[in-house]
This record gives C-alpha cells, sequence and structure tokens, in this order.
C-alpha cells in the first residue's frame, strides 16, 4: 500500500493539517504512529483507512478488508451490543461466530445484551476494537487501542497485532501507552509540523541520557508525553526516598 504527495486539510484555505507525506505500507508490517497532541495522527489513520479522502495526493494498494477501531467509539446508538456487532457481521459478511470469537477474546460476553448508550467508556471502547476486528483485517488500524483497556485485553490487542502482520497483513496503530513497541519488527512514523516521518536516531548523532527525579504522579504524566514524542523512558524508583520513607 502506498500514500504519494499527500496532503489534507479539512477547510479550504486553513493551514495543511498533513502536507507531502509520502509512505509505504508494507504487507507484514507494523507502524507505529507518534506525535504530538493535535499533530494529526487520527487525521493520518482516517486516510489511510479510506475514512478521508486526500485533499491532494493519492493512496493506492488499500488491502480489501479493512478494520478501524477510532479513538472514541460513537456509542450513541440505538443497538445492544449484541445487535450491533450482529448487524456489522451482516453488513460485512462475516459468519457470527466471530462474534463470539472476538467477545470472548476482549472479555466482553457480559456486555452483548447492553445498550450502547449505557455502556462506561472502556466497555464502548471494546466495542470498537471488535467491530474492527471481526472481520478479519488485511489493514487493521487502531487508534489508541490500549487506552483504558484491562491486561488480558491489552495483551489480547498486541497478539492479535503480531498474528495480522504475521500472515501478511498490514497494522497501523497509535499507541501512547507503548504496548506495541514490545513487539518485533515495530516500524515508527512521526506527524510534527504536518509532516510525516519515518523515527531514525542519526548515526553520528551523540546520545544523552537525560534522568530526571519527579514525585510518582508527575512521573507517570512526563512518562505519556516522552512516549507520545517517540521516546522510551525508563522508570526507577529512587531508593533513597524509599529507605528514607
Ligand atoms: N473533523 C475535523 N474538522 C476540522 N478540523 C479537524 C477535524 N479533525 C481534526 N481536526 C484538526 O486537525 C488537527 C489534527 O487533529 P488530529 O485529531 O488528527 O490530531 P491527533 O494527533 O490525532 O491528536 P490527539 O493526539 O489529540 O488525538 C487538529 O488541529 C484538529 O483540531
Amino acid at each position: 500500500m502506498r500514500i504519494s504527495g499527500l496532503y489534507l486539510r479539512y477547510r479550504r484555505k486553513d493551514p495543511w493539517v498533513l502536507a507531502e507525506v509520502d509512505l509505504e505500507l508494507a504487507p507484514g508490517s507494523v507502524i507505529e504512529v507518534v506525535g504530538p497532541n493535535g499533530s494529526g495522527k487520527s487525521t493520518l489513520l482516517r486516510v489511510i483507512a479510506g475514512l478521508l479522502r486526500p485533499t491532494r495526493g493519492t493512496v493506492t494498494g488499500r488491502p480489501a478488508i479493512v478494520g478501524y477501531a477510532p479513538e472514541r467509539f460513537p456509542a450513541a446508538q440505538p443497538f445492544t451490543v449484541a445487535g450491533y456487532l450482529r448487524h456489522l457481521a451482516a453488513i460485512r459478511k462475516v459468519d457470527e461466530s466471530a462474534i463470539d470469537e472476538w467477545t470472548s477474546r476482549l472479555r466482553m460476553d457480559h456486555l452483548l445484551g447492553q445498550r450502547l448508550p449505557d455502556l462506561s467508556k472502556g466497555s464502548a471502547h471494546k466495542v470498537g476494537l471488535a467491530q474492527a476486528l471481526l472481520c478479519g483485517p488485511d489493514l487493521l488500524i487502531l487508534d489508541e487501542p490500549f487506552a483504558g483497556l484491562d491486561t488480558a485485553a491489552r495483551a489480547e490487542i498486541a497478539l492479535t497485532v503480531d498474528a495480522i502482520a504475521t500472515r501478511g497483513g498490514i497494522v497501523v496503530a497509535s499507541d501512547h501507552q507503548g504496548d506495541l513497541r514490545t513487539l518485533p519488527n515495530v516500524t515508527r512514523y512521526e506527524v510534527r509540523d504536518s509532516r510525516v516521518r519515518p523515527m531514525t536516531t542519526q548515526a553520528s548523532e551523540p546520545i544523552l541520557n537525560v534522568s530526571v527525579r519527579l514525585p510518582l504522579s508527575r512521573a507517570s504524566l512526563l512518562a505519556a508525553h516522552l512516549r507520545a514524542e517517540g521516546h522510551e523512558p525508563l522508570l526507577s524508583q529512587d531508593e533513597t526516598v524509599e529507605a528514607a520513607e
């Protein structure tokens, strides 16, 4: 799949959200998209999914079966979870057994009878993931899939991403939590100043370790920001403080 000369803006005369974007998404690859808040990660994911048309440029070679899980699942719909997933399975011509498989793997069987508008944010998020996965996508796009998920579901998503890539599919995800970084062969791209660039370290550039001491609550926030920027912060507890307590 290839994106060539992509430019995108939401309204005429607005600044470009994305500009001069050229990307090759090879079969079997997992692509992690990072970047500051509001830089255009979700926009890029929606273009890749085919939900937004480029203002200029082309997207070619998109696999036929696409699964897209948005950052926020639109839960204001007049369905139960089971009704919604059955409706989607019918539209996508998927056997209803796929619903049982994914609701079980994401540990959400108990939600099937609930109405979408009554779901908690985390439960609605699982419905968004299930609907993306039940069609057996060759291109899976996940916008912050791990946010608010329990450990078991997080592990299931990471395994699924790996399995799709192993069978030659493409997975593109934004992931503040950094869960995908444990997988082999993840390529990282940064969206910044409307450009999308591969994240590489220049061989000639000296590498510095920066260490910062912060209270735990502030450290978690800083770590999340650093992960969003594509860094891998190492957190360790200050032993002298621990000993003093
Ligand atoms: N539907 C829309 N109409 C107009 N502007 C939009 C729309 N969606 C996003 N934008 C704008 O496009 C820019 C990029 O937004 P986008 O949601 O793609 O960024 P992001 O990197 O995913 O942000 P975050 O990390 O906060 O999720 C922002 O300035 C945003 O306000």
